[in-house]
């Protein structure tokens, strides 16, 4: 199991976001997690990459509980993500939007960094092989000098994932990877999503309302509505369970 969420709960106002949660994923999996609006999804990925306190339950990566890490820490673990409304500096360039990735999981310290030690030299070189991997497997030579700024939506959302993957993480989150994509870019994201999953090795957990990519894509499915957990299996399964499609008509 490399992610794990035990009886996980999370209240704001009495209100109960994500309500005893238990779901497990396994290495290497694609695993979707689907729901009307305001069903918990995105407080799950808020829970998991330690930006809200659980108020119940624990969370377990790769055999180490997170429950009480501090968000700052996670990355270094392992765990990387994308948002629904892409974060990246927009008057940077590709290239540079990847370092910072590769310098959030940096070793050295700021006096090392300020001096430029030999130390960090090297790990700069490092830092630059890595970013320039990233651009290849994402085909982004067209763009590496491009401010985000000026790229079409579909490529943000592209280098959005390729700076998470700058982390090399174990499990990537991706939050609504296929919004404001049209239907052609929506394929590209498909690909995207299954090399980095088939090439790289990392397991992904995703949010998505697209149930033609999360067929397409997933290896399961959990449905939740108001904070519980309405169906979890194989996609067919649970994109044609009656109280799924209910859930998605009462939205
Ligand atoms: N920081 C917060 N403060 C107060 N309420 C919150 C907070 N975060 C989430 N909520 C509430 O928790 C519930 C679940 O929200 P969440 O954003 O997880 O839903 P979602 O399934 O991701 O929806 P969407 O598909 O619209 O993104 C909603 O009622 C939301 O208003």
């Amino acid at each position: 199991m490399l992610l794990e969420a035990r009886e996980l709960s999370v209240s704001f106002g009495g209100i109960k976001a994500v309500d005893s949660i238990s779901f497990a994923v396994e290495p290497g999996e694609i695993f979707t997690i689907i729901g009307p609006n305001g069903a918990g999804k995105t407080t799950i990925f808020n829970l998991v990459s330690r930006i809200y306190n659980p108020t119940g339950g624990e969370i377990v990566f790769d055999g180490r509980p997170i429950t009480r890490v501090p968000p700052q820490a996670i990355a270094r673990m392992g765990i990387a993500r994308t948002f629904q409304n892409i974060e990246l500096f927009d008057h940077a360039s590709v290239i540079d939007n990847l370092l910072v990735g590769c310098h959030i999981r940096s070793r050295t310290n700021l006096l090392a960094d300020m001096l430029f030690l030999p130390v960090v030299q090297r790990q700069e070189e490092t830092f630059r092989r890595k970013v320039e991997e990233i651009i290849e497997f994402l085909e982004l030579e067209h763009h590496r000098e491009a401010t985000i700024g000026s790229l079409a939506y579909g490529i943000r959302k592209v280098v959005e994932i390729g700076r998470a993957l700058a982390l090399e993480p174990k499990l990537l989150l991706l939050d609504e990877p296929s919004s404001g994509l049209n239907p052609e870019e929506t394929d590209d994201m498909v690909h995207w999503i299954r090399d980095i999953r088939d090439d790289l090795g990392v397991t992904i957990i995703m949010v998505e309302h697209d149930m033609s990519l999360v067929r397409r894509v997933s290896d399961r499915v959990l449905a939740m509505e108001s904070g519980r957990i309405i169906a979890l299996g194989a996609p067919d399964a649970v994109v044609s369970d009656p109280q799924v499609v209910r859930a998605y008509l009462g939205d």
